[in-house]
């Protein structure tokens, strides 16, 4: 992807800023979403005509067997991949018309997406990978190092930094992606099978950290089976064939400013027993 200039975000931003009806829309929003994909002798349906509307600082889980749809949907959510058919809103914006280019542009701001398999760079450090979505974004060096920095110590490796993907561990390197999702700040956090590779422990840790997302207002959407997530969170969808068959509200929305967290929460529990483990 090209280095973007600081001028490529700020004529988005303005853009949306200046449609007085934005803010009436969903925050985030599928609508008739169908998603079909075409073998040649035939065609898969993968989300069938699916609506469902998430609000901001919203904590939602989705589970469902294999081949329920649940990375179609959070690929269409996060922009990732288009629907054939149906809307999307990703902070409160329709992101269905928007140009490839820009919608990637869109995306860097406003989404942080972590994966299963964490699709880190395997020739940059670890701080190095954190780092590149800001680049991305004109970020001076400086800047990005520090934001870097901080975020390598909200997951409790700042020793790390200097180290490549191949010499972390599993866990490791899914907590430097998401220090990476986190980069740019994003509102929403769209996560597949976070934990699926990982032992109980650091499945404990990423769990933590989630929590800590929601307290701190993310809005969080994420396909898991593991209890260490879902049971933070506000409402779990269950899918079947491409539907919503179930949706369960759990929690009430409640988050707590980012100021008025606690810091050490992590530190003194969950990311002790990791440093313990190791
Ligand atoms: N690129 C693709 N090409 C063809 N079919 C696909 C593609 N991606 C997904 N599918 C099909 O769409 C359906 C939904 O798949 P999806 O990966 O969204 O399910 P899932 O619930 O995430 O499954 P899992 O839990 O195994 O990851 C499945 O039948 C799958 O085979």
């Amino acid at each position: 992807m090209k280095k973007l200039r600081e001028n490529d975000f700020s004529e988005i931003i303005t853009h949306y800023r200046n449609i007085p009806e934005m803010h009436m829309n969903p925050f985030v929003s599928a609508q008739g979403i169908v998603k079909d994909f075409d073998l040649g002798d035939y065609l898969i349906r993968a989300i069938d005509h699916l609506d469902l509307e998430i609000a901001e600082h919203e904590y939602v889980a989705i589970i469902g067997a294999s081949g329920a749809g649940k990375t179609s949907l959070l690929h269409i959510l996060g922009g990732l991949d288009k629907p054939t058919d149906g809307k999307v809103y990703l902070s409160h914006i329709d992101i269905t018309p928007m140009e490839e280019e820009t919608l990637a542009t869109f995306r860097i701001f406003s989404v942080g997406l972590v994966f299963q398999n964490y699709n880190l760079i395997s020739s940059l450090t670890a701080q190095e990978n954190i780092m590149f979505p800001m680049q991305l974004c004109g970020i001076s060096h400086e800047e990005c190092e520090k934001r870097a920095s901080e975020l390598l110590k909200q997951i409790g490796l700042e020793e790390r930094a200097e180290h490549l993907p191949f010499q972390l561990s599993a866990g490791e390197q899914q907590r430097i992606a998401i220090a990476r999702a986190l980069a740019n700040d994003p509102p929403v956090i769209i996560a597949d099978e976070p934990t699926a590779n990982l032992d109980k422990k650091n499945a404990e840790f990423i769990g933590t950290l989630f929590e800590q997302f929601r307290k701190e207002g993310k809005t969080i959407i994420l396909a898991t089976h593991d209890e260490k997530l879902f049971k933070h969170a506000h409402r779990i969808l269950e899918m079947d064939d491409g539907k919503i068959i179930s949706d369960k509200r759990i929690h009430e929305i409640d988050f707590v400013d980012n100021d008025k967290l606690e810091s050490s929460s992590i530190e003194d529990s969950d990311e002790q027993s990791i440093q313990n483990e190791e």
